[in-house]
């Protein structure tokens, strides 16, 4: 019996500001894949490895690769297929990828093809996992919650890894590369992928301010998020930590109250862990989250840099073109230019919906 079905996972911000690799918002821009399976078109082109054949629209389009041994998704999907003791896609498995997410950029493009590819698997062979399962999975594969959180679970979330016992971590602590081989058929030599430990993340999703939109300022460069953390130091002075813990508590209440209070929040956006050492990856960074304020922008709440860059994320009740505005003109002046869109949370996170 042919089927049909079509996944939805949407962007992310990661961070908002001092929340490092803890807080995540899913935003409403959302990666699609349209799932059919028809095993009377078993194979279709030279590129369907493990009966899945891949089309692709939209961000990346011109990179992405199509060969399921090497695209994200698919070899996310194939991990967890593997783990249940399925080598290959059902027969005439076509998978075709709409993405309006750009790449490289701090919109959780990675997260959301993890999210993706993991919700494919569960999906093409009826694995019934729950999503607190499928975490795990992508949490094998995205070591970092906060963006992962986000697109699963939707909405303003706060994430952590528990401490995994020492059998656990045996388990755990596996080069990705054994996780994902590239290309997929690395399984094939003989490895067994490690099934992730139970319940490895854990978060709660809070309440959110609904007047509080969502400016991304998306510039034309890319900074891959493995760049953006090697310039990260190994260790923070106690005042460092203490600045950021301080404001991390304070903003994920102060992110929930109406009206909001923009002197608050933009005070509580303010971070040292990350932000400083990125500026040297991202010309404009500085002058952008120290001279736009709520007193000069009315409307205006807070600002940081989405995930590890180079999108900056502003959060406003009002004046969007003002605020996008002042930031498009700092990164002009660095002759970057930039896209900006207005977002709002995606609420519901990762759905997947049979036809
Ligand atoms: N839809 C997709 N299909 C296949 N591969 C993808 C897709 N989206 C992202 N990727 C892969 O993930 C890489 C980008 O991941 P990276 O973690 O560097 O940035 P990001 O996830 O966009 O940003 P951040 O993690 O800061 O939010 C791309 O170069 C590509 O290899
Ligand atoms: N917390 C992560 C998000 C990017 O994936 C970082 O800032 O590196």
């Amino acid at each position: 019996m042919p089927r049909k079905f079509t996944v939805k996972v949407p962007a992310s911000s990661a961070n908002i500001g001092p929340g490092f690799d803890v807080l995540g918002i899913g935003l409403n821009l959302f990666l699609e894949l349209n799932v059919n399976i028809d095993p009377s078109h078993p194979k279709q082109s030279a590129n369907d490895a493990f009966n899945c054949k891949l089309t692709y629209e939209g961000e990346g389009e011109e990179d992405v690769p199509l060969d399921p041994n090497q695209n994200l998704l698919t070899r996310t999907a194939l991990y967890v297929l593997r783990c249940h003791e399925i080598r290959d896609f059902p027969i005439g498995t076509h998978v075709h990828v709409k993405n309006p997410i750009p790449l490289g950029r701090g919109l959780g493009s990675s997260g959301a093809a993890v999210v993706a590819g993991v919700m494919l698997a569960n999906g093409v062979a009826n694995l019934k996992l729950s999503k607190s399962r499928m975490l795990d999975f992508c949490l094998m594969i995205e070591r970092h919650p906060d963006n992962i959180t986000a697109a699963m679970m939707g909405g303003f979330v706060g994430s952590y890894l528990r401490e995994l016992s020492a059998s656990e971590l045996e388990r755990k602590e596996i080069p990705l590369a054994e996780v994902l081989p590239q290309p997929a058929g690395g399984y094939d030599t003989g490895l067994t992928p490690p099934i992730p430990p139970m319940k490895i993340g854990h978060h709660i999703k809070y309440d959110w301010c609904k007047e509080i939109k969502c400016i991304a300022i998306i510039p034309d460069f890319e900074v891959s998020t493995a760049k953006s953390r090697g310039v990260l130091p190994g260790a923070y002075t106690r005042s460092d930590l203490v600045f950021n813990l301080q404001r991390l508590a304070v903003l994920t209440t102060a992110l929930t109250k109406s009206p909001p209070d923009a002197e608050l929040i933009y005070a509580a956006m303010q971070d040292k862990v990350h932000q400083p050492y990125r500026k040297t990856l991202i010309p404009g960074l500085n002058e952008i989250t120290s001279s736009i304020t709520p007193n000069t922008y009315p409307g205006l709440l807070g600002i940081c840099l989405s995930g590890a860059g180079p999108t900056i994320l502003a959060l406003a009740t009002d004046h969007f073109d003002d605020i996008a505005a002042a930031i498009l003109n700092i990164f002009e002046k660095e002759n970057i230019t930039c896209k900006w869109k207005l977002l709002e949370p995606a609420y519901d996170g990762a759905v997947m919906e049979e036809e």
